[in-house]
Parts: C-alpha cells; structure tokens; sequence
C-alpha cells in the first residue's frame, strides 16, 4: 500500500518537474535602463569608417532612445546602439539561454524601417580587447513595426555576419556561431538605410534560458527513477532476508514447542498405561501391548496362556497393618511376580490386588506349571513384616485373538474357583459350576 503511494508520488512528481522544468525553470537576463547604466550604453557612428552620420542615445522610459542622422560619406552609412555585458572581455555565456525578447521600435524615412541586431562574442584566437571591429557578430534582420511586441528571437537564428568572416577569414572550427563570451548586445540601422532621422528605440531586451537543459534534466529524471528502483530493490531484498529468517525462527520455535508436545504426550501416554505403585502396566496398558503383539506377529502369539493371580485375605493385610503395609505388599508381589516369568510374557496389574499374566506360545498345561512355580515361589518369600502371604491362581487359554476375551473370563472364574476351593491353588478351565454362574 505505502509502496503504491510511493510510486504514484513518484509518478506525479516526475510529471511536475518535467512540466516545471520547461515551463518555471526559467532564468532571465534583464537589459534595461535599472539593470544597465548609460555608461555601459554607447551611441556608434560610421566617422570613424569616413562616414558622416550622427548618432546619439538619451535613456527614454525604462530604456534608451538612439538618435540617428544617417549622412552619405561611407559606403555602408550607419548608427549603432551599443549595449556593454558582462565584465570586460569575459562577457556573458549565451550557450545556457534558448531566446532574446526584444521590446523596440525603430522609426525613420524609410517604408520598412529595418534593423539589424548583433550578438558580438569575444574570442582570444581573433578578438583584441580593444576593437570592437573584431568581435564575432551574430546577426538578425528584422522590421520591428511588422512584428507583435516583444520580438523574440530563438539565438539559434543569430548567424555570424559574412561580410565579417570575408574581412576575418578563420581557421574551420572557429567559422559557425560562438556564444560562449557575448560581451555586446547592439542595434543597429538597416543594412541599405537611406538618409535623414533615425530612430531605434529599446524599451527593455532579455536573454531567456532554463536553468537546466531539457535532455540534463531528463538524464537527472532517469537517474531518480534508476535510484529509487535500486533502493527499491534493496529494501526489498533486506525485507525478503527479513521475513525469510523470522519464518525460520517461527519454524524452529514450533518444531521445539512440538518436540516438547511429544515428550509431554509420550510421558501422559505412560502415565495412562501403567500403574504408579508398582510400575506395572495397568489393564490399559495391558490391551495397548496386547494389540501391538498382535499386530506384529499374531502367528507367534498363539496358543496364548492367560493366568488371573490375585493375593489371598488381603483385605486383613490392610486391616491388620494398614494401608502402606498393603502397598509394600503390593509392590513386593509384583516385583516378585515380574522376576520369575519371562521376557516376553506380558504382566499387568488388573486392578486391587490382582494382576494378569499373559504368556504367547505357552499351553493352558505348560501355563499351570508355570503358575504352580510361582505359587510356590511367592509363598515361600520372606514378606515385609513377617507376613505369611498366599495367592491364588486361574488359568485359561485362547487360540485366536477372538478368543482371547473369552479365555480372560475363564482364567478369572478359574481364579474365583481356586479361592472357593481354599485360596493358595491353581485352578484350570471351564468346571460344571462356572459355566452355571456364567
Ligand atoms: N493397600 C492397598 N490396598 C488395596 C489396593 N487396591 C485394593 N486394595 C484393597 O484390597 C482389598 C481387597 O479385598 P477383597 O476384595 O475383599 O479381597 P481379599 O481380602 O484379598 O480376599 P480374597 O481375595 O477373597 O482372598 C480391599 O480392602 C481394597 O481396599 C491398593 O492399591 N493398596
């Protein structure tokens, strides 16, 4: 949005200052009777080439009036009105103006009265700075009463007088126009003037110019343009950069917060998967490692033995020594428990006091050894407190997956039975009287 405006201001800019530039960019040399002093006027006649005409000039208005008396004598009679500028020879360079705007009239004997106006320009190479003979002239021939006030001349129109270069042959790069050091404006009569009363009057004469050329000042434009457009550039690049490593920051802070996720989500994950008292899996846990197994490799699951083991009267336990002696209980048994099966078997606490053993390839036979061993095991421990702890066992087996929920209720009512029967036993499969309750 900023950048559309930058670049509409630019625009809009651009076209006021290429309007500015030709048309309020102008600088102007003002000759008039406040800018120049009579001194610096001179009134020229032809005595000096045998002539015998008069001239004389008087300020009149804002300028000056050249009285003329055009006598015969020399074979080119004329008056001239001579206007000094600049400082001695160093004149004034006319090469930065475009235009002289004249404000004259001239007036005389003749139908036509014309006259002819001179830019003289110094130049070392055929210049003395005492002659004015020997200033280039450069020359404009007109008849003022034809022409609408101010006259204005483009100095392109000034072209060196010949008569001059036949009387001052030159070497050729000096022959064309040179306006470089012009240190006299004058007006003069016409070329074929005829005798009697002349007159030439200057109301006011100025050189107009630009302060800066057109095709500079357009070079200048473009050289904004390519600046702004390399600025530009830059800052768009800095900003890319910018944005470019804030993202990555951004990236790299999501990839720590979700790593962080993770690990909290994994820790959860335990948490809702084993039991905190004795680091067991709990019946969650259980079903998750369950399913992975077979997921992973349910060919080398099956047959799958299933033992429900849970400690006799241990209710009295807590009774009798309270609650944290029945949870050394616990932990003990399932410490116990955890060091005499195998690997690869899986033990969970199913909830209170009794826990699941899970054995893959193992026989309901095999897997009621197992449980008369450890039967045997844990009876003959020497408990915390110098207790006497039993348990009871039920074991069941499943063939398939589908199976396995129920070979968990079998394995439950075969523990149930060996409680029934006197606790400290290892009951098996399905009896008459569980397949009544169930
Ligand atoms: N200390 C402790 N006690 C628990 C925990 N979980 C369950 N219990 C207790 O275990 C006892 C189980 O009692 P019962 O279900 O009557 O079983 P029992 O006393 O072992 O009797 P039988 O199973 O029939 O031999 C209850 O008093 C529960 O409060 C536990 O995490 N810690």
């Amino acid at each position: 949005m900023i950048l559309r405006r930058l670049l509409l201001g630019l625009l809009l800019s651009t076209l006021l200052a290429l309007y500015a530039n030709e048309n309020w960019m102008t600088r102007t040399v003002v000759i008039d009777a406040s800018s120049h002093k009579l001194g610096q006027i001179a009134a020229v006649n032809d005595q000096e080439e045998g002539g015998h005409s008069v001239a004389r000039v008087e300020p009149q208005g804002s300028g000056w009036v050249l009285h003329c008396d055009i006598k015969t004598g020399y074979e080119w009679p004329f008056c001239d009105l001579q206007i000094r500028l600049g400082i001695g020879t160093q004149g004034i360079d006319l090469t930065q103006f475009d235009s002289l705007r004249l404000w004259v009239r001239a007036s005389g004997p003749e139908p036509r009265q014309q006259v002819r106006v001179f830019l003289r320009n110094f130049d070392p190479a055929y210049s003395s700075s005492k002659s004015v003979a020997d200033l280039k002239p450069h020359e404009v021939v007109f008849d003022p009463a034809a022409e609408a006030q101010p006259v204005e001349f483009r100095l392109a129109q000034f072209m060196v007088a010949s008569w001059w270069v036949q009387e001052h042959p030159l070497p050729t790069p000096l022959l064309g126009p040179q306006l470089s050091r012009v240190t006299l404006l004058s007006l003069t009569t016409g070329g074929q003037v005829v005798s009697g009363e002349h007159k030439i009057y200057l109301d006011r004469a100025e050189f107009v110019g630009l302060w800066v050329q057109p095709a500079t000042f357009r070079l200048g434009v473009i050289a904004v343009w390519v600046l702004s457009m390399g600025l530009f550039l830059l800052w768009d690049w800095r900003r890319s950069r910018l944005r470019l490593s804030r993202t990555l920051r951004r990236k790299r802070e999501l990839q720590k917060a979700n790593a962080r996720l993770v690990m909290r989500s994994d820790e959860y994950e335990a948490k809702a998967h084993h039991d905190g008292l004795t680091g067991l899996s709990n019946r969650t846990g259980l079903q998750h490692d369950l399913k992975l197994l077979i997921r992973a490799q349910e060919e080398l699951l099956f047959p799958l033995a299933i033992v429900f083991v849970d400690i006799d009267h241990f209710k009295r336990i807590n009774d009798t020594l309270g609650h944290d002696a029945g949870d050394e209980v616990l932990k003990f048994f399932a410490l116990n428990l955890k060091a005499n099966i195998q690997r690869e078997d899986l033990l969970a606490r199913w909830g209170g006091e009794e826990f699941v053993l899970m054995m893959p390839q193992t026989t309901e036979t095999e897997a009621v050894a197992v449980a008369e061993r450890l039967r045997q095991h844990l009876t003959g421990l020497a408990w915390p407190s110098g207790l006497q702890v039993t348990s009871s066992f039920g074991v069941a087996q499943a063939e398939s997956e589908a199976t396995i929920e129920a070979a968990v209720s079998a394995a439950d009512q075969a523990m149930y039975r060996a409680k029934r029967l006197g606790r400290n036993r290892v009951e098996h499969g399905a009896s008459a009287q569980d397949a009544e309750t169930t």
